[in-house]
């Protein structure tokens, strides 16, 4: 049984504060119709180098979440703290990589995105930021398509140069709204593996949206379930890395069991 604690991260003797803290997070919207409350009483905190899976069902406020992370949204009560410092603006250090291909700025070539970003968000000169989205883009495989303009380029070539601006940026935590949701199912596979292969060789810290149970494992180091309407903490489940290998007899029993306790609901059995 695990009994560690949640609420902080244990180095040697130390005791220190968890990159990133919910505590008691509840997000309204305002409607036509009244208030809407997307996300209810969550509180999880994350440790660098996690990869944290917000798994659920459409409209149960995944995206609201990460977008109050993100600094875009303000909690209607409750607080999110990152490195113990209360968000409530965005900032350089969470980036951002979002499912719409439109992430790209259309007048800038690809490495102009990546350089652009650098300059700006780590105030690099220009050919140290070229160096640097040089190196990015050819770890994602982007090497000879550097000087191709977004709208060329296919629906997973795009995603590869969010993620590589993404990772470029070496934000303190990186955020993922469903990034390969648009994508083909091979693709979507492959990308989930480059982007896994990413987080292990640099320990970013991640949190990650996806309503695939499939994809949550694949990708996560542990998995928070969400409620329907509105979005609430349903369950928790970690990830040892031998589970994340597609095609095991554990990865199989760990989709079940998410299948099972989250979606046993009919109404969200597509998910
Ligand atoms: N700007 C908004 N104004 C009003 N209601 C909103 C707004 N954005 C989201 N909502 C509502 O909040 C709830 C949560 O939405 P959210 O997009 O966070 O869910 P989600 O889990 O990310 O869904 P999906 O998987 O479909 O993207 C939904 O009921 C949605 O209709």
């Amino acid at each position: 049984m695990n009994v560690a604690p949640r609420s902080a991260d244990f180095v040697g003797d130390a005791v220190t504060a968890p990159l990133l803290a919910l505590d008691h997070v509840s997000i309204s919207y305002p409607t036509r119709d009244g208030i809407l409350t997307a996300v209810e009483d969550v509180s999880f905190t994350l440790s660098a180098g996690e990869r944290l899976v917000l798994l659920g069902p459409s409209g149960c406020g995944k995206s609201t979440l990460l977008r109050a992370v993100g600094g875009f949204l303000k909690p209607s009560t409750g607080e999110i703290r990152l490195h113990g410092r209360r968000i409530d603006a965005p900032g350089p250090d969470r980036m951002t990589v979002f499912q719409e291909f439109d992430q790209l700025l259309p007048w800038r070539t690809v490495l102009g995105n990546v350089r652009y970003a650098l300059q700006r968000g780590k105030s690099l000169p220009r050919p140290q930021a070229e160096e640097v989205a040089r190196h990015w883009l050819s770890r994602v495989g982007l090497k000879n398509f550097v000087d191709a303009y977004p709208h060329t380029l296919s629906g997973g070539m795009k995603q590869r140069v969010a993620i590589a601006r993404a990772f470029a940026l070496e934000p303190a935590l990186l955020l993922m709204d469903e990034p390969f949701a648009a994508l083909d199912a091979l693709t979507r596979r492959q990308m989930q593996d480059e982007l896994l292969k990413l987080c292990e060789e640099t320990g970013s810290t991640t949190l990650f949206v996806t309503h695939g149970i499939d994809e949550a494992i694949r990708v996560g180091t542990r998995i928070l379930a969400l409620t329907p309407h509105p979005g609430r903490l349903a369950a928790t489940f970690d990830v040892p890395p031998d589970t994340r290998i597609r095609g095991t007899a554990r990865f199989a029993e760990l989709e079940r069991q998410i299948q099972q306790s989250v979606f046993a609901d009919p109404e969200t059995e597509h998910v």
